[in-house]
């Protein structure tokens, strides 16, 4: 679903990424970990067609990120650190219009309702403007908006920050769900807990490479920090 062949970028002198060769396939959780600049972000602005490659493809589904940027916006849903929303608006008319900018106009509210449910939103919040909203709860609308337009891909970028351990396992709760639908989950995370709890797969970085990829299932909790460590470390 997720394949990066040969992917770099380059800022000046600097290689943010250095030749990535990564395929994650449909259903899985892919956490990205690494330290603070080795290119977790750039990663995933790669797949999203937010920057173009100094070298090689990103491709979704098989096609070329930027060569199919529209099909491509179709097919992945960005979940960024901060979702941005309507404060004064309410949970479902957030969803309502940000589903109509993605062509979906006048979906009828119970169907709005369903989509927010799925993303683990209680009914009681729905209806309440998105300003009273936790962090947790404003990601929930930002994956009930991914859900609602099809997307195949969820790619968030340090979705953990800031949410208190309920938050946090909520997310990884509703991450394995979707995933166990065929949902394809690319994160970047410095979560090292959640990224046992809610990836199916970790790939560690270091200075733009990927040094690292393991099944979750394969590590222990300290397994997977010593791993890290070693890493970091080394
Ligand atoms: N627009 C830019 N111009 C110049 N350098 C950049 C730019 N964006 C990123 N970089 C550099 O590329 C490298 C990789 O950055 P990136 O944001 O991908 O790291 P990261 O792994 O996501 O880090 P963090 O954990 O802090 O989010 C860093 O050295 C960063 O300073």
């Amino acid at each position: 679903m997720l394949e990066a062949v040969g992917l770099s970028k380059r800022y000046g002198e600097h290689l943010a990424l250095a030749g990535l060769d990564l395929k994650v396939e449909p259903g899985e959780v892919f956490c990205l970990l690494g330290a603070n600049g080795a290119g977790k972000t750039t990663t995933l602005n790669l797949f999203l067609g937010f920057i173009e490659p100094t070298a090689g493809e990103a491709r979704v589904g098989g096609l070329e990120v930027r060569a199919n940027a529209a099909e491509v916006r179709r097919r992945v849903a960005y979940v960024p650190e901060q979702v941005m929303l309507y404060p004064r608006l309410t949970g479902r008319e957030n969803l309502a219009y940000f589903s109509a900018l993605a062509g979906q106009p006048n979906l009828p509210r119970e169907t709005l309702g369903e989509w927010l449910t799925r993303a683990g939103l209680a009914p009681e919040a729905m209806d309440r403007p998105v300003g009273t909203y936790s962090k947790g709860m404003r990601q929930k609308v930002g994956i009930a908006i991914a859900l609602a337009k099809g997307a195949q891909a969820l790619l968030l970028d340090e979705p953990t920050s800031g949410l208190d351990p309920l938050a946090s396992n909520e997310l990884s709760d509703l991450l394995r769900a979707l995933s166990g639908q065929g949902m394809t989950v690319m994160m970047a995370t410095h979560d090292l807990f959640r990224a046992k709890e809610s990836g199916t797969r970790v790939g560690i970085m270091k200075a733009g490479s990927l040094v690292e990829t393991r099944p979750t299932r394969e590590l222990g909790h300290a397994e997977l920090e010593q791993l890290y460590l070693r890493h970091m470390r080394g």
